[in-house]
């Protein structure tokens, strides 16, 4: 697979031409419905070639469903969806296709060892590739314990390899990384830096913006079944226009929240109650009553916002604040 994507991304100075021409995932127009409740509406989005795409939203947005239609679990009501140009359900697009679903659902009696070579026997893998997948993963040792023996996080560490294992050209993780402690996660991640980095095309769900942050070269914030932003982690940021104002100061946190933009207070470290950041829409005026109102206060610093203070901003109709 690397090698067609090399193809489509030979230089740099060439890569925006060749991703935006490049289309791997398409959806155009779909509605999906569950009885009563609509959990796609009317949205359309398209995947290029080498992007690490990730999806946000909160609980019921749609994001499973969406993924789900791509993975070609399920079927639009309405509009179409393709990868790599054709049905996302037909055997010759999903060969392409590497897939970890949010449920983990591996046979239980089969060994890790048993599992990887089945996949692998299936793309026709060479062993060299599993024990490198197995080593990243850090599940070298597991090897001969039977799947249904892991831990949550040790089986999600396997369905992450397994996606991986056929040399995908596009991998469609969903929450990837729900119950896996700091260290697997950071080699998770580093694992799908490295796909990435080497020419895969990635689409993401995660409810830890950070992961989103550290893996997502594009940010598609949907809600109510709807795209509502898409763009660069900067570009989502700014499209909020919030910016995070740091700074020391003993006045009390309701002082601070009825200042003019301020829509939340939150403190800056725990150990220290008195750094906090205030999030705002208009710094200017912010820092002008800050002043005005003889707030005392020191180490000022200002800031662009994080993606979760705009991914925030943007989901709830109520502020930050109120909504945490
Ligand atoms: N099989 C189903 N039957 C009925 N309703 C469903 C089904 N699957 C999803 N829904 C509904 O469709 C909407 C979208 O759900 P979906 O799982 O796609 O959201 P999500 O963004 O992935 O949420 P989460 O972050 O909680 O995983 C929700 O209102 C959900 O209750």
């Amino acid at each position: 697979m690397l090698h067609t994507q090399n193809q489509v991304r030979p230089t740099t100075d060439t890569i925006t031409d060749t991703v935006a021409d490049t289309v791997v995932a398409s959806v155009e127009s779909v509605s999906k419905s569950f009885g009563d409740t609509v959990a796609l509406d009317d949205l359309s989005m398209q995947v290029h070639a080498g992007e690490s795409l990730g999806l946000l939203g909160p609980n019921g947005a749609g994001k499973s469903t969406l993924i789900s239609l791509l993975t070609g679990t399920r079927r639009a009501d309405t509009g179409t969806v393709t990868i790599f140009g054709g049905d996302p359900t037909s055997p010759d697009s999903r060969r392409r296709l590497g897939v970890t679903p949010q449920a983990t659902a591996l046979p239980v009696t089969l060994r890790v060892r048993e599992v990887f070579a089945f996949v692998g026997a299936h793309f026709g893998t060479t062993q060299e590739h599993l024990d490198e997948l197995a080593a990243s993963f850090d599940l070298a040792d597991l090897l001969e314990k039977q799947c249904g023996s892991l831990s949550g996080g040790q089986q999600r560490r396997l369905m992450v390899a397994l996606a991986l294992v056929g040399d995908p050209e596009l991998v469609i993780l969903d929450e990837p990384t729900t119950g896996l402690d700091v260290e697997s996660r950071d080699r998770l991640w580093a694992r799908l830096r490295r796909y990435r980095d080497e020419g895969g095309t990635l689409v993401i769900t995660s409810h830890y913006l950070a992961e989103i942050e550290a893996l997502a070269s594009r940010v598609l914030v949907v809600d109510h079944g709807r795209v509502i932003a898409d763009g660069t982690v900067r570009q989502i940021t700014e499209q909020v226009q919030l910016r995070r104002i740091l700074l020391r100061t003993t006045a009390p946190e309701q002082q601070l929240l009825a200042l003019p933009g301020t829509v939340s207070v939150t403190p800056e470290s725990e150990s220290d109650p008195h750094h906090v950041v205030l999030a705002t829409r208009d710094a200017d005026a912010t820092v002008r009553a800050l002043v005005a109102d003889g707030i005392d206060f020191s180490d000022l610093q200002v800031h662009g916002a994080s993606l979760e203070e705009a991914f925030l901003a943007l989901t709830t109709h109520q502020s930050p604040a109120h909504a945490a």
